[in-house]
């Protein structure tokens, strides 16, 4: 697996004219890697990830997933949203199936790796259940269990989080960093929270302000096996102080008019 956007570049037509949101975006992930976006709100994060997710088209540039062009959505490529996305009307096991079911899967596989995406969310007791029934976190982990179940060969998650409060939030974040390290999955998530990102990733590339621009690209040099204590971790707060000043320097110098 290799995802790479080339000199990517998308703008929007307004009133006022063209509103250019991001500016030659070139970045990677390769096979395996947990790799985060931060950029401060209207940076222009999740239209990076709708491009990529091929839900939209870029302005100009190329993104590739091992070397073939995206033109539009595809099941190479796994969405998590950060609004909870289910099916009311489905229950937990059919809501996974869901993906399953478009890509005419014989039945028994459907079972199969439905039975299989639920034990690894940890959420096998709640196969019959109804969204409604589930908190919020559990929510998610259904959403992230019908988009694994697809098998991508990416996860795109925008703000998988966001929803959250803060103490589901951290438990939400520690079982993707175990499920990622369990399951080889690779994932390309944006996110404002820079702790979230620093805890989560293995590289981070930091956004400028409106129109979002690669700013730099940070290597998290933290052990994989990480728990919540290594956020009192002086290497941990360097990292975040690091990308902190990154982000406040260029939206004092860039602020954004709307
Ligand atoms: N379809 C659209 N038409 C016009 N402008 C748009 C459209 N989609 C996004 N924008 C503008 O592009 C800019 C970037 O939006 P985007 O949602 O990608 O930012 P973001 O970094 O994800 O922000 P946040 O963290 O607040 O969600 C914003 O100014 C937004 O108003």
């Amino acid at each position: 697996m290799h995802l790479e956007t080339i000199h990517l570049y998308k703008s929007f037509a307004v009133r006022q004219g063209q509103l250019s949101v991001l500016e030659d975006i070139n970045l990677h992930v390769e096979a395996g890697e947990f790799v985060c976006v931060v950029g401060a709100s209207g940076s222009g994060k999740s239209t990076l990830l709708r491009l990529v997710a091929g839900l939209d088209t870029p302005t100009s540039g190329l993104i590739t997933v091992d070397g073939l062009r995206v033109i539009g959505p595809g099941n190479d490529r796994g969405m998590v949203f950060q609004r909870y996305t289910l099916y009311p009307w489905m229950t937990v096991a059919e809501n996974v199936a869901f993906g399953l079911k478009l890509q005419k899967l014989p039945k028994s596989e459907r079972q199969q790796r439905v039975a299989y995406y639920l034990e690894v969310v940890g959420l096998t007791n709640f196969a019959r259940a109804l969204p409604r029934e589930l908190s919020g976190g559990m929510q998610q982990r259904v959403a992230i269990a019908r988009s694994l179940a697809c098998q991508p060969k990416i996860l795109l998650m925008d703000e998988p989080f966001g929803a959250l409060d803060v103490q589901t939030k951290e438990t939400m974040q520690e079982f993707l960093l175990d499920l990622w390290r369990r399951t080889g999955t690779t994932i390309l998530m944006i996110t404002h929270d820079v702790e979230e990102a620093i805890f989560l990733s293995q590289r981070i590339y930091v956004l400028t302000a409106r129109p979002g621009s690669v700013q730099r690209e940070v290597f998290i040099n933290l052990p994989a096996e990480r728990t919540y204590t290594i956020k009192r971790q002086a290497l941990f707060q360097d990292y975040r102080d690091e990308i902190m000043d990154l982000l406040r320097e260029k939206s004092a110098l860039d602020p954004v008019i709307d």
